[in-house]
C-alpha cells in the first residue's frame, strides 16, 4: 500500500497548534479543516485530466478538465464531516457518500448504522475522510462497503495514522492510497493514537465527556 505522508510547513504548523490541550471546538475544527484542505491538495495530484475547448478572450483555445464522473467525498460520521468543508472548498462539485460508523468502546470493532451512498459509484474515485486511522476497523469497514458497491479507485485520508492502522489498512486493502498528516507512534490499551489529537469526534462536536 502506498502511504503519503505530507510533509509540508503549513500542515506540520497546523498540526502543533491542533494537539494543544484544551483547545477551543471552534479552533479544533477550524484547523481540521484548513489541513483538510491541504492533504486534498496532495490527494487529487495524480486526478486524470483531458483536453476540452474553452472560448477565451482570444477566441477558442485548448484547455484541460478533470476527466470522468465527479469524485465522491466519503465522510465516515461522525468525525469525518469535520473535513468535508475543507475538502469541499477545493473540490467544490464533488458527490458526498455518507457512512456512518462508530467503534465500540470495549471491542474497538466498527458498528455501522448509516450510509447514503451516490450514484455511479463504479465509474468514481472516491475519496475517504476521517481525521482518526486508530486500529484501522472504522477505515477498513468503510472500504469494505464501498468495494461491495463497486467503487474501484479508493483513497483515504486522514490527519493522524497509527502503525497498527496503516498495517490493518495495508493488509486489508493494499490497493488503496493512504494520505496522512502525521503517522504517530502507537496506540494505547484504549485504542487511543500516542500522541494522536484524543477523540476527535467529540473535540469537532463539542461533545467532550
Ligand atoms: O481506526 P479505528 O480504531 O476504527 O478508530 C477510528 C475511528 O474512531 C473515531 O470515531 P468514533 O468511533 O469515535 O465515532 P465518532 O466519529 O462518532 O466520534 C474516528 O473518527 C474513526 O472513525
Ligand atoms: O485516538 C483516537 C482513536 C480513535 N478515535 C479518536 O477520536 N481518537
Ligand atoms: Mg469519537
Amino acid at each position: 500500500m502506498n502511504v503519503v505522508e505530507v510533509k509540508h510547513p503549513l500542515i506540520s504548523h497546523k498540526m502543533g497548534l491542533l494537539r494543544t490541550h484544551d483547545i477551543s471546538v471552534k479552533a479544533f475544527r477550524e484547523l481540521v479543516s484548513e489541513i483538510g484542505s491541504l492533504l486534498t491538495f496532495e490527494a487529487t495530484r495524480d486526478l486524470p485530466l483531458e483536453d476540452t475547448t474553452t472560448a477565451s478572450w482570444q477566441g477558442d483555445i485548448t484547455t484541460q478538465q478533470l476527466a470522468g464522473k465527479k469524485l465522491t467525498l466519503v465522510p465516515i460520521l461522525r468525525a469525518g464531516l469535520g473535513l468535508n468543508e475543507g475538502v469541499l472548498s477545493i473540490i467544490p462539485c464533488a458527490r458526498v457518500s455518507v457512512v456512518g460508523l462508530y467503534r465500540n468502546e470495549e471491542t474497538l470493532e466498527p458498528v455501522p448504522y448509516f450510509e447514503k451512498l451516490t450514484s455511479d459509484l463504479d465509474k468514481r474515485v472516491a475519496l475517504v475522510v476521517d481525521p482518526m486511522l486508530a486500529t484501522g476497523g472504522s477505515m477498513v469497514a468503510t472500504i469494505d462497503l464501498l468495494k461491495k458497491q463497486g467503487v474501484k479507485d479508493i483513497k483515504a485520508m486522514v490527519l493522524v495514522a497509527a502503525p497498527e492502522g496503516i498495517q490493518a489498512l495495508e493488509e486489508a486493502h493494499p490497493d488503496v492510497t493512504l494520505y496522512t498528516a502525521s503517522v504517530d507512534e502507537k496506540l494505547n490499551e484504549q485504542g487511543y493514537i500516542l500522541p494522536g489529537l484524543g477523540d476527535a469526534g467529540d473535540k469537532i462536536f463539542g461533545t467532550k465527556k
